[in-house]
This record gives structure tokens, sequence and C-alpha cells, in this order.
């Protein structure tokens, strides 16, 4: 009965893991966590230790990733492309290498080689004579997916290389293994980007890179920044180096990416040690790393210790603990951002996961729930990795009760009420009212913003004091403020006030295309305002052009002149364009060539602030000082250039005057930035 069970449990776990085999490498899109996946696999193979006799070679654990698709061509590889078995933490690594101790009394004289683990997906790549002429994906270790095309778009890869490289002579055929990755700091660029034009976003890094790599138009995988690290030969006509540290050095030799992060360790204990260090130095990646890869060294003992199922035996991947846990969705929340776009977010139970409670993540949009068909009550799996927001990756399915309720988004903004847009063939939701309060604050923030307006001095604190206090209904308001008005709110003294309404007033000056990035339409960022500002003579000929006209200026497509064209129909913008007008906001005829103004007056300089001043906080300082391309240190030194000194000021400023460094106070500061004179020049 008990062997009746387990064999039903061994059987769904096969079909469960050929499930998410699939949706990993197939559709580069998983739904549960790897650390998930791993607990499985390990189950899976429990099993078959107890029952060896139930072992088939169509067995996960006896074949590599999911097998290519149909969608490109397949191409034999010229040895099989192995995984790696895992260890969890150090007792497992010495696990191992005793294991190997009693197979082969070599490895008591073996050196190793540590390396990261790339979290991207593995490509195999053929050169001859010098000459890239192919590449695959791992697919099912024995034939992959010719990905030619799309990998002759990454400029890490390179397509020729040298076929002398002083000692290093490249065999007419060489094949060598990397992985292809996306850096973290690309992948939010990038998501941003798809989540603005309202495409589907990426869940992580990895899915990104294997999506990317594996797009049927090479021109789409060509806008996608993805890089590679190269780390073995497969085969070059039958020679090898003589260990993974030469393979290493000749790859480089070679003009081949190679990971700056690579360790050789001369024993057992430099092994551990660098282990350690390595777990230590986890989030200074600028990739993602999901463990380390521990190699022997010599390529011949490594060869002859053979493997096991679909890993050598010679090496093993140490992982780092999962980021990910699953807790329960109590329920979903939206925020209204500055162009109006909705986005839910999910409360959850809290949960601690790295150290810290986590009791929000994002849930991405709207189309992410119901794809993965989220819903409020499901045990969802969430991901917090590094300082990146905590993400919903999915719910677990089998864990449901049936008491789950399914999820539909808002009709209405939840700030305003008005009825909120979908915009045909976009993943997002809009609220378009252009009054709603959630996004007032939002719009004034970045319509006072560097690259926009460039108020010096007025931050998200002044501005939710504005609008607030209700004398900021749009950003035409701000340019009605009074010294009155403002002396009336808290922290406001005589000396603040007209600081601020000088640089107001100062802001009239910014170039045509700094106000219409600062009007915030969908799409239009800096660049695009700059091309629409030398085509336009001012915002009365630019509301006047229609969708066809506007996509005439290249980088502007149909979406965006569509949304430029919407946001000038909508009365309340309209009415806007007229109040700015009237306020004199009126930039117009050729862009001004300057683009840095006030906001760089202090570019390059460093500040230490002390004592009390007069009309400004200390943060507040510092945020002008920052937002004039200024440095705000905590303590004195020689590179200092200015200590801005208030009231009771102490030790700082004894030690600036031992060390002749400038001395200034508020009013000094705000000569320096200019901001004190209404008709700063741009
Ligand atoms: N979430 C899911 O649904 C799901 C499904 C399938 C697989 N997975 C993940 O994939 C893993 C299994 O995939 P796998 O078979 O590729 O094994 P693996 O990812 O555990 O390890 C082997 C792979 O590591 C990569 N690698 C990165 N850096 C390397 C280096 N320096 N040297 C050598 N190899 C390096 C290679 O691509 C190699 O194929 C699972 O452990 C799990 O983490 C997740
Ligand atoms: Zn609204």
């Amino acid at each position: 009965m008990e062997e009746h069970n387990q064999m039903t449990e061994y059987q769904e776990l096969r079909e469960q893991i050929q499930y998410h085999n699939y949706r990993y490498n197939v559709l580069d899109d998983p739904v549960i966590s790897d650390g998930e996946y791993d607990r499985l696999f390990a189950r899976l193979k429990a099993i078959e230790a107890e029952h060896p006799e139930w072992v088939t070679s169509d067995s996960p654990t006896q074949r590599v990733g999911g097998a290519a698709t149909g969608k490109f061509a397949k191409v034999r590889h010229p040895a099989p492309i192995l995984s790696l078995s895992n260890a969890f933490n150090l007792a497992d690594v010495r696990a191992w290498y005793d294991r190997l101790v009693k197979l082969d009394e070599r490895v008591k004289r073996a050196d190793f080689v540590v390396e990261p683990k790339f979290d991207g997906l593995t490509v195999v790549l053929h050169y001859e004579n010098g000459l890239f002429t192919q590449g695959a994906t791992r697919g099912d270790g024995e034939v992959g997916e010719d990905v030619t095309a799309n990998l002759k778009t990454l400029l890490t890869l390179p397509l020729r290389i040298p076929v002398k490289k002083g000692a290093a002579e490249v065999p007419p055929r060489l094949t060598v293994r990397g992985e292809v990755l996306i850096f973290i700091a690309d992948f939010e660029e990038l998501n941003q980007r798809l989540q603005k034009t309202g495409e589907k976003t990426y869940v992580n890094p990895r899915n990104t890179a294997a999506g990317s790599l594996r797009q049927l138009d090479p021109k789409i995988t060509a806008t996608r920044p993805l890089k590679m690290f190269t780390y073995a030969i497969v085969d070059a006509d039958g020679w090898t180096p003589q260990t993974q540290w030469e393979s290493l050095a000749y790859l480089k030799a070679c003009g081949f990416p190679v990971s700056e992060y690579v360790y050789h360790c001369a024993n057992l204990d430099e092994l551990l040690t660098c282990c350690e260090a390595m777990q230590s130095k986890r989030d200074e990646f600028p990739f993602e790393v999901d463990g380390v890869v521990i190699k022997i060294n010599d390529q011949k003992l490594a060869a002859d210790l053979g493997y096991v199922g679909k890993d050598p035996r010679g090496a093993i991947a140490l992982k780092y603990p999962a980021r990910e846990v699953t807790t329960i969705l109590e329920g979903i929340g939206v925020n209204v951002g500055r162009t109006g776009v909705l986005t839910p977010y999910a409360m959850l139970q809290p949960v601690e996961v790295g150290g810290v409670i986590v009791k929000q993540a994002t849930l991405h949009n709207f189309d992410f729930i119901e794809e993965k068909d989220i819903r409020v009550g499901d045990r969802v799996l969430i991901k917090r990795a590094g300082d990146v927001i905590p993400y919903v990756i999915g719910p677990v399915v089998d864990a449901r009760s049936g008491k789950e309720t399914p999820y539909a988004p808002p009709q209405n903004c939840p700030a305003c009420g008005e009825t909120v847009e979908h915009i045909e063939g976009e993943v997002a939701w809009y609220c378009v009212n252009s009054a709603c309060p959630a996004q007032l604050i939002r719009n004034v923030e970045h319509f006072v913003s560097r690259g926009a307006m460039d108020m010096v001095g007025l931050g998200i604190k002044i501005v939710e004091q504005l609008v607030e206090a209700g004398l900021v209904k749009d950003v035409a308001d701000l340019y009605g403020l009074t010294k009155e008005q403002l002396l009336g709110l808290e922290g406001f003294a005589d000396k603040k006030a007209e600081n601020l309404l000088a640089s107001i007033d100062a802001s009239r000056q910014r170039p045509l295309a700094r106000l219409i990035t600062a009007l915030g339409i969908r799409g239009i960022g800096e660049v695009g305002a700059g091309d629409l500002a030398k085509k336009y003579a001012d915002l009365d000929a630019l509301s006047q052009a229609g969708s066809a006209e506007l996509q005439t200026i290249e980088g502007i497509g149909p979406n965006i002149a569509e949304a430029i064209v919407d946001w000038f129909e909508q009365p309340a913008n309209r009415a806007l364009v007229k109040k700015l007008k009237a306020y004199g906001v009126w930039p117009s005829g050729a862009p001004a060539t300057s683009a840095g103004g006030a906001g760089q007056a202090l570019l390059g300089l460093s500040f230490v602030i002390t004592g009390t001043l007069p009309s400004y906080s200390r943060d507040e300082a510092k945020e002008l000082i920052q937002a004039a391309g200024g440095k705000v240190v905590g303590s004195v030194s020689k590179n200092t250039d200015y200590l801005l000194c208030g009231e009771a000021a102490g030790s700082k400023l004894e030690k600036a005057q031992q060390l002749g460094i400038k001395i200034i106070d508020e009013a000094g500061l705000l000569r320096l930035i200019g901001a004190a004179g209404a008709n700063q020049k741009e």
C-alpha cells in the first residue's frame, strides 16, 4: 500500500517537474520559484534513490532542460551539454568532496576553480577558422535551437577570434560554452521601457534573457541588452587545455568575455573559504547569480570521474539560499501614477524574506494577474532580491481551498472615481482625469523636476504641502503663488518664501523642450520633447499637429503621436495651456542651447553642512545643493569645497578653518546657486 502511494507520488512528481521544465525552458515563463522547483527535484531524486528500478531514461533526473521547440532549426551539439548537481551549504560541498575522494584518490591533491553561477541560459558557440558560424541554445542537452542570427546581435560575442594570439593557436574548429544573461540594471530599464509602451513585462532577468534570445525576429533581440560570459571549451578538434583555469585564460586570450569573478583554490580549505566569501558578495554582482560553480581544475581528472545522470561528478553548483517564499495574498491594492497608469500591488500576510518583513509586493499589471490567474486569498510565491521591490511570481494553485476570489481590474479610479480607460493593445489601465488628486502630486513633482522646469528648492515635501493646502490644483497654479500664501504654510519664513518664488519665476526662462517634457505626455521624455521643440515654435503650434504629421518625426510612432493628440484634446489640458500662456510661461522660437542651466551651478563641488540655518532645514539645504549638481558629505576633509555654516556650529567649523576651507552662510549658498536672482539666465 505504502509502496503504491509512493509510486503515485513519484509519477505525479515526474509530471509536475516536466510541466515546470516546459514553462521554464520552452515558454521562458515559470510559475514556481527555482527554490520550489529544486525541492520537487530533490524529492524526486530521493524517491529514485530508494527505488532505482523505477528510473527510466525519460525521468527528469536523466535529461537536461526541455526539448528544442519547432520555432528554430535544430542543432546537434558536438558533445552533450550537461547540467550540474546542487549543493545547498558547505556541508554538502564537503560531502561531495568526500564522495569523490572515495572514488578516486587523486582528488585529495586536487585544486579547484570557483566561478559565479550565472543565472542566464546556456549557449553553444561554433567557430570555424576563427569565424563565428553558428550558435545554439542547450535544448535537451543533445539537440538545441539554432539562434545564430540572434546571437550575432550581442556586442559581447566576438564574431571573429584571432587565429593566433600569443601562444594560443585557435584550432580550425572550436566550440565554446557560455551563458547569455541580462544585467540587473538593464533588466529594470527594459521592463520600464516595455511598461511605458504598454507591452508585456518580464518577471526576472533570467526569463528576460531567455525570452529575448529566443525571439523569432533578430531585430527585437538587437533591442535587448543581452550580455554573455563564456566558461568552457566544449570541443576543439580533440584538444583541451589541461585545466579549467587554463581554459578560462585561453578564452580570454581569444577575446571571449570571461567573468572577472573567477578564483583558483589550491585545496579544499581554500575552496570552502572562497565559497563563503562569494556568498557574502551576492549583492555586489551587477548580474543575477544563483550560486557558485565549483569545478575540479584538472580536466583529465574531471573527465575520469564521469557523470551521474545529467550531471558531471567533477563539478557542483553551490546554490545561494532562496529569496522566495510563499504567503497569503490578503488583498489587491491599486496605485495611481503620474501618467494616470493604475498599478496593482499585493497586500500580503506579512512574511520574512532574507531578514526583512514583507507586507506588499508588486503585481506588475492587471494582465499579469489575469495571466497567472491570481486570486485574492491565494497562497502566492513572492521574491525579494537585494534592493529590488518584492514581486509576486504567481499563485500556488495546488494550495487552493476553493474560497479564493478571482479579481477584476477596477472600473473607476480609486483616487478620483472617474471611469478608467484601457488603450487597445496596451497592458495598462489609465485614469485620464488630469485633475485626479493622486496624479496631481506626481504631476507637479515631475513638472518641477530637474529635467523639466527645474525649480530649485521645490522638493516633494513642499509639493505635497502646496497640493494639500489647495494652493495648487494644476501645475500652472505654481506661477500664481503669492508670498502671503506661502507664509501661511508650515516651515516658511520670509526668505524661504522669496527664494521659492524667485525660483519658480526663473523657470519661465526654460526652453520649450523642457516645458514639453514637464507636461508629462505619455511616452514623451527629454529626447522626444527635444525633437518636438525643434519642429514646433510653441505649444499652440504643437497642439494643432495631427497624428500623421507627428509621425513624420523620427522616433515618434503611432502610439506616441496618438498620446500627444489625445493630450491636447482633453479640455482640462487645453485650459492648462491657456493658463500657462497667461502666466507668461511661454517659451517659443528656436530652442535654447544649454540644457544645464541653474541645475548645474554646483557641479563637482563638495559641501559639508553644520549648525542651524536661518530658513532651511539641513535636509532642505542638502536638497538644494544636490539639485544644483553639488554633493553633500558628512565630514570636513581637504576635499571639501565649502562649509555651509549656520548658527551654533561646532567642531566642523574649527576643522574647516584649520584646513582653510571656504566657509559660507545660507545667503552665500543661494548666491552660488543663483536661486536668489530672479532673472537667472539659462
Ligand atoms: N522555476 C521553475 O519552474 C524551474 C523549472 C526548471 C528549472 N528551473 C531552474 O533551473 C535549474 C535546473 O536547470 P539546469 O539543468 O540548467 O541546472 P542548474 O541551473 O542548476 O545548473 C546548470 C547550469 O548552470 C549554468 N551555469 C551558470 N554559470 C555556470 C558556470 N560558471 N559554469 C558552468 N555552468 C554554469 C549552465 O547553464 C548550466 O547549464 C533548477 O535548479 C532551477 O533552479 C526552474
Ligand atoms: Zn483618478
